[in-house]
């Protein structure tokens, strides 16, 4: 079986690769960074280590790679002939690939009818039905029509915590040792990929919000927090009672209008919580604060980890959250200057003002409570 993944990167090797490999997946990654693709295809294997006291490591085999932008028929070829396609490149890139991935399609269909799946493992809320909107803007009505029945683009959720990392061997990535992948059933064509790991259920959405308004919610704070108290890491800043406080405040909100809304048990959320805040506070990870709080402005987007869960707390619960505003707040305060978006923000802020630009980044009302919550809560950090 060979499966196409894009991007080589901490999630390409460090989970997905992992998993295809297991499966008895051949894995092509397709990738634009010369030196991750070279490595590959000289080695055809790489290591993962496991970021706890065991340091326990796998070797994942039977994987090449091609460079996108030098060869991009031989990316083409390969979507072709693939039994499974995903990626792991960040929602900005998604409509980047599109076109490459809508030849493939169309070169797959003049060689075989069978069906392929197309999954993005990416941090937001319905990748994969992006990506085919992308891929789809590039098709003919009558290509349209033929593709729809013969490709899934099922959604995902993906969730393990893999650093950035400067490793000698540059292929050789640590991860920490939860993962989970859950991907939506009803919207796969053809056979299920039988992929060791893949969560299958009927319905994506409550596990997605659970684990982006949680894991992802939480992360984000501890970065924006920790940036703001001067820490370096996520792990030292869990250490900080206070970073530690607010985190925990800020789950507890989103935990009671995910309780509310899926019905999920409270005692069982308040574990999943705190299970996620002891994974942030791994100390075998090395993850930057900068890492975790990247791309502000795609974080405080009015359907990201921030926002929300802010407005749907506000629409279940009934009033203001405290501390996913004051999150946001220092979201907005963050100014990195090695993060382009960060240095926007701050830009838009000194420039158009501080309402003006929480209403264009969130799409929040400005005369709304929570744009004035927020407000507040930036004149007081
Ligand atoms: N690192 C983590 O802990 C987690 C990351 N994610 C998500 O996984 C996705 C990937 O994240 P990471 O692996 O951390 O990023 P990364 O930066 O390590 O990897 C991304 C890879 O995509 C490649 N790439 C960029 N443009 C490309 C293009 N046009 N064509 C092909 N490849 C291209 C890059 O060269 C890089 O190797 C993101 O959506 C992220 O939100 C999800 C869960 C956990
Ligand atoms: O990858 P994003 O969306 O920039 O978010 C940052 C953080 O969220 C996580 O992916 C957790 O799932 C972190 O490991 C991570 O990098």
């Amino acid at each position: 079986m060979l499966a196409v993944h894009f991007g080589a990167g901490n999630i390409g090797r460090g989970f997905i690769g992992n998993l295809l490999y297991h499966s008895k997946y051949e894995t092509c990654f397709v990738d634009v960074n010369s030196e991750i693709v070279n490595l590959l295809n000289e080695k055809n294997e790489y290591r993962v280590v496991l970021a706890e006291p065991t340091q326990e490591e796998v070797t994942i085999k039977n994987v090449r790679a091609i460079n996108s932008a030098s060869n991009p028929e031989q990316v083409i070829a390969a979507i072709a002939e693939a039994d499974l396609v995903t990626t792991a490149i960040g929602p900005n890139i998604l409509p980047l690939i599109a076109g490459l991935i809508a030849d493939g399609l169309r070169k797959r269909v003049e060689q075989t009818d069978k069906p392929l799946n197309i999954i993005a493992c990416e941090n937001m809320i319905g990748g994969s039905s992006l990506l085919k909107e992308k891929i789809f803007e590039k098709l003919t009505a009558d290509e349209q029509s033929q593709f729809e029945g013969r490709f899934g683009f099922p959604d995902s959720a993906v969730d393990r915590i893999v650093p950035n990392q400067v490793n000698v061997d540059k292929l050789m990535v640590k991860v920490e040792p939860f993962y989970e992948w859950v991907v939506e059933e009803p919207k796969i064509i053809g056979e299920k990929p039988p992929v060791k790991g893949i969560t299958y259920v009927q319905e994506l959405v409550p596990y997605i919000e659970r684990k982006l308004f949680t894991v992802n919610t939480g992360h984000a704070l501890a970065a924006y927090f920790g940036y703001y108290f001067g820490m370096d890491t996520i792990n030292h800043a869990m250490e900080n009672k206070q970073i530690l406080e607010l985190v925990e405040g800020a789950l507890k909100e989103s935990g009671a209008f995910l309780v509310e809304k899926y019905g999920f048990n409270e005692e069982e959320h308040n574990k999943y919580i705190q299970k996620i805040i002891g994974r942030f506070s791994n100390s075998y990870i090395v993850d930057e604060v900068t890492r975790v709080a990247r791309s502000p402005i795609r974080k405080l987007g009015p359907n990201d980890r921030l926002v929300s869960p802010a407005r749907q707390y506000q629409e279940i619960v009934g009033k203001n959250p405290e501390y996913l505003l004051k999150g946001i707040a220092a979201a907005l305060m963050y100014g990195f200057q090695g993060d382009e978006e960060a240095v926007q923000v701050q830009a838009a802020i000194n420039e158009q003002g501080l309402e003006t630009t929480i209403e264009k980044l969130t799409q929040l009302d400005g005369t709304s409570s929570l744009v004035k919550g927020i407000i507040e809560q930036y004149h007081q950090l």
